[in-house]
């Protein structure tokens, strides 16, 4: 292993971590405890609290939801309540729960303390929304017994449980589901320092020899989010496996990440796609999501909830109104120039000018 300027005391932390588990990759690169967790000092602390507190009092935690973008470890925290109660969890998502039927089965078979984790909670069907506000709230579920006007309802107690939920999009929650968490952690992304020492971890992890100046060049193109870097990694490990000696330098990184359309700011081919039709096509805006979403041949959601959000961290886009409208560092990142009276143009007002909704 190379890592240059590795002290003591983080020597020991990267072979800890080199000894969590195995299973799939994604799995073997989670963190397990809350003190494994990089980054989201904030979220950890109040989320300490609250299991901290909860675990004194002998009583399962409020529920918990975690909101923020893709990648960010939504999911590695919800595994890591579960971890810190010494609890079970039992992992759906709210697409999964299209049927009440479906989440009253799931319900009734959870036992005391147990952790549920419903990913993408946003996207559950009504009927079992509504359902989940009586399981939440009172540990309870009706259950409907037959149809028309003979149907009745049979209260059924189901066993003290906390409910971990997950969702990139907090806004589309409904008001009584929002209430009815106790705690909400949003995720942030990540600063470059943090992201380091994500690559480095799972270099250790996987075995990858990388170098400092590598391992900071890889987390810096990650667009401050850890499951990018975790992919950078392996992809330019797969770069200095097949094109050099294995060992990851800074230009064997920039070389891979050359092949594989990632730029310096850590944009991908998608954001530039989108970049790109917003200057060129549009003018630089504004211009609606779901015009924007045909012109780059990719699904809204896609554009809105995985482009977006580091788009508009970069500095590049801004949502206005309007719609979305390219900054001038956009423009300038694309090697254009824009128009004279765009509102992008620092001379116009520039990015600070935008109101954002
Ligand atoms: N703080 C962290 N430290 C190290 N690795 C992390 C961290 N957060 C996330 N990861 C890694 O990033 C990957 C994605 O994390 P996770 O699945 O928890 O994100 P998520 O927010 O739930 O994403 P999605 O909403 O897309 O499912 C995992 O492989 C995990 O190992």
């Amino acid at each position: 292993m190379d890592h240059e300027a590795v002290t003591e005391e983080e020597d020991d932390a990267l072979s800890a971590w080199a000894q969590t588990g195995d299973g799939d990759i994604e799995g073997t690169l989670r963190p397990r405890k809350l003190d494994e967790f990089i980054g989201q000092p904030r979220v950890r602390e109040q989320l300490e609290l609250v299991l901290e507190s909860a675990r004194r009092r002998g009583v399962p935690p409020d529920h918990v939801l975690f909101s923020g973008p893709p990648g960010l470890g939504k999911t590695s925290m919800a595994m890591i309540v579960a971890a810190e109660l010494g609890a079970a969890i039992r992992i759906t998502s709210g697409p999964a729960l299209e049927r009440a039927g479906d989440l009253a089965a799931m319900l009734s078979n959870l036992a005391p303390g147990d952790v549920l984790f419903i990913d993408e909670i946003h996207r559950i069907a009504r009927p079992a929304e509504e359902m989940l506000y009586l399981a939440m709230e009172d540990f309870r579920v009706d259950v409907v017994v037959g149809k028309g006007p003979g149907a009745t309802s049979i209260p059924l107690e189901i066993a003290p449980f906390t409910l971990v939920g997950a969702t990139t999009r907090s806004g589309s929650l409904t008001g009584p589901l929002r209430d009815r968490f106790g705690f909400t952690g949003q995720m942030e992304f990540y600063t470059d320092t943090e992201l380091d020492l994500v690559v480095r971890r799972a270099a250790t992890i996987l075995d990858i020899a990388i170098d400092r100046e590598a391992s900071a060049e890889v987390a810096g193109r990650s667009r401050g989010t850890p499951r990018i870097a975790n992919r950078l990694l392996r992809r330019v490990r797969d770069y200095a496996e097949v094109r050099a000696d294995g060992k990851v330098t800074v230009e064997i990184a920039r070389a891979a990440l050359a092949v594989y359309d990632v730029d310096e700011l850590g944009l991908d081919r998608l954001d530039r796609a989108v970049l790109t039709a917003l200057t060129k096509s549009f003018g630089g805006g504004p211009v609606g999501i779901s015009t924007l979403a045909v012109a780059v041949g990719e699904e809204p959601t896609t554009v809105e909830e995985v482009c977006e959000p580091y788009l508009v961290r970069a500095g590049m886009l801004a949502r206005t109104p309007r719609g979305r409208v390219a900054t001038a560092t956009a423009w300038e990142h694309l090697g254009l120039v824009p128009p004279a009276d765009h509102p992008g143009r620092p001379d116009q007002g520039g990015p600070a000018s935008f109101e954002q909704d």
